[in-house]
């Protein structure tokens, strides 16, 4: 199941910078293992803002849910969950 993540990042100012940086650092690790394991297929930056959109595949909404909510900066993001499906026109074969 294939679906598209926007999350925004909002650090609250007052957050130490020391603890700030160590769950970015955590975060970026915990991201990559998922890359590494195909469950987050993409990754981009939405230019000009503290904000990603991401692809997952995952086998349900109860994974992805798992998944966003063990991101080290899930207690500092806005995330909205738009499920895909496959559209008729695709050429590519891994989209379903
Ligand atoms: O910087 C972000 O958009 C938040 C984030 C998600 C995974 C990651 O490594 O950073």
């Amino acid at each position: 199941m294939l679906f598209q993540v926007r999350m925004d990042v909002e650090i609250p100012t007052d957050l130490p910078e020391d603890v700030a940086a160590d769950i970015k650092a955590r975060e970026k690790a915990y991201s990559q293992e998922l890359q590494r394991s195909g469950k987050w297929r993409h990754i981009w930056r939405v230019a000009g803002e503290y904000a990603n959109y991401s692809i997952f595949d995952v086998d349900s909404n109860e994974e992805l849910h798992g998944l966003l909510t063990g991101l080290p900066l899930f207690p500092y993001m806005r995330i909205a969950v738009t499920p895909l499906c496959r559209h008729p026109s695709s050429i590519r074969d891994d989209d379903r």
